[in-house]
């Protein structure tokens, strides 16, 4: 198993090599562009700062680009765009990002946006093909659900005709539906940031022992305070499990402060001490939130399924379902599964940290 995570740290040394290194560490770089008001500091506010969907709409207007620094099985580093922003006053070659998120009000079905895009798209086919360009079709919650789907594909259209025109058809690039104020944002951005984990193979090769072992039908590896899902098993991801457990998550995010054992020093939970540097983004906020395991029934009646939350490192949640019955008589043998499973984990993000140079 060691030599196999090895193949993962010289993958990611190649590839990480090639981006800006921020305080010793090479960051995975996302950018987040779109129209003015289309929802960019929102969406970055929401997933990685918790801020309640409803207190977007006293945000400022973003002026200059604003960078953010989120540390979890790699190390990301956000780009919130002002609204004005093209390929030539970026400042920056598109060549040093991994991810363009391009945000789009769902009502804005005007020329504007979609030429913009197809402007970073185009230039993204010139100098950086390897880019991985999502369509975020944001507050789809205002519309009705046909006029909703009317309009995404509208959009995905128009965007395709423009790049036909332009005959550069060929840059792949994804379409979301999104909104803030429910999961549509977390399920699509976790599948935003699946495509920029080159350790990812190796996590889903243990979620799928840990649920073989385990009986568990489904199990998700969590970035506790963003709620994005990291990895998951090989079965199919169904939208309520997968809203069912950021649910929890955050009811145990909210809750765990209360039941803060005074013992959970960052030491003992192993937190690395960073040192600030004057050119850091500003760095993620550390809070300390866990219960260390924790465990809900969902349906008391038998069979009955059990969903479990176990602390994995101080940043990631191991969410599984198993059947009510194996909890109660063999909860023993899933905590021993949880123990080779944290042991994995660890493992793979020592060697991405390492390969980053920031261990
Ligand atoms: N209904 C709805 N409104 C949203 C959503 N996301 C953001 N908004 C609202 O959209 C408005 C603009 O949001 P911002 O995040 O400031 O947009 P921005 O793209 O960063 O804007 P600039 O800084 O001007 O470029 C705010 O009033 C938000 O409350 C959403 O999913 N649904």
């Amino acid at each position: 198993m060691t030599s196999t995570y090895g193949a993962t740290s010289s993958a990611s040394k190649r590839t990480v090599n090639s981006r800006n290194s921020v305080n010793g560490v090479a960051r995975t770089k996302i950018l987040l562009l779109g129209q003015r008001r289309s929802g960019k500091t929102s969406i970055n506010e929401v997933l990685f700062k918790s801020l309640p969907p409803k207190q977007t709409f006293y945000l400022e207007t973003t002026m200059r680009i604003s960078k953010h620094a989120y540390d979890t099985v790699i190390p990301l580093e956000i780009w919130d765009c002002p609204g004005n922003i093209t390929v030539d006053t970026l400042g920056a070659p598109l060549s040093q990002f991994s991810a363009l998120i391009f945000v789009i009000d769902i009502r804005d079905l005007y020329k504007q946006p979609i030429s913009k895009l197809v402007e970073f798209i185009i230039a993204a086919y010139n100098d950086n093909p390897q880019l991985h360009v999502e369509v975020f079709v944001h507050k789809a919650e205002k519309l009705q659900e046909d006029d909703k789907i009317e309009n995404f594909r509208q959009i995905q259209e128009r965007v395709q005709d423009h790049l036909l025109e332009r005959e550069c058809e060929q840059m792949p690039y994804n379409f979301h539906l999104t909104s803030v104020y429910d999961h549509s944002l977390h399920e699509a951005f976790s599948k935003v940031l699946h495509k920029l984990i080159h350790s990812l193979p190796f996590l889903e090769d243990l979620l799928n022992v840990f649920c073989a072992n385990s009986s568990s039908p489904k199990a998700f590896l969590f970035d506790a305070a963003s709620r994005l899902y990291v990895a998951t098993d090989a079965s199919p991801v169904d939208s309520a499990t997968h809203n069912l457990c950021c649910d929890y998550l955050s009811m145990l995010n909210a809750f765990g402060p209360l039941y803060q054992s005074p013992t959970s020093t960052p030491a003992r939970l192993r937190i690395p001490a960073a040192e600030p540097s004057p050119d850091d983004p500003a760095p993620t906020e550390t809070k300390d939130r866990f219960y260390p395991s924790a465990a809900a029934s969902l349906h008391p009646s038998a069979p009955g399924t059990t969903l479990t939350y176990h602390l994995i490192t101080p940043q990631l949640a191991l969410l599984a379902l198993v059947p009510t019955g194996v909890w109660d008589g063999r909860r023993g043998l899933v905590e021993y599964n949880v123990v080779f499973f944290r042991e994995g984990v660890q493992e793979i993000c020592d060697v991405e940290r390492e390969a980053r140079g920031g261990g």
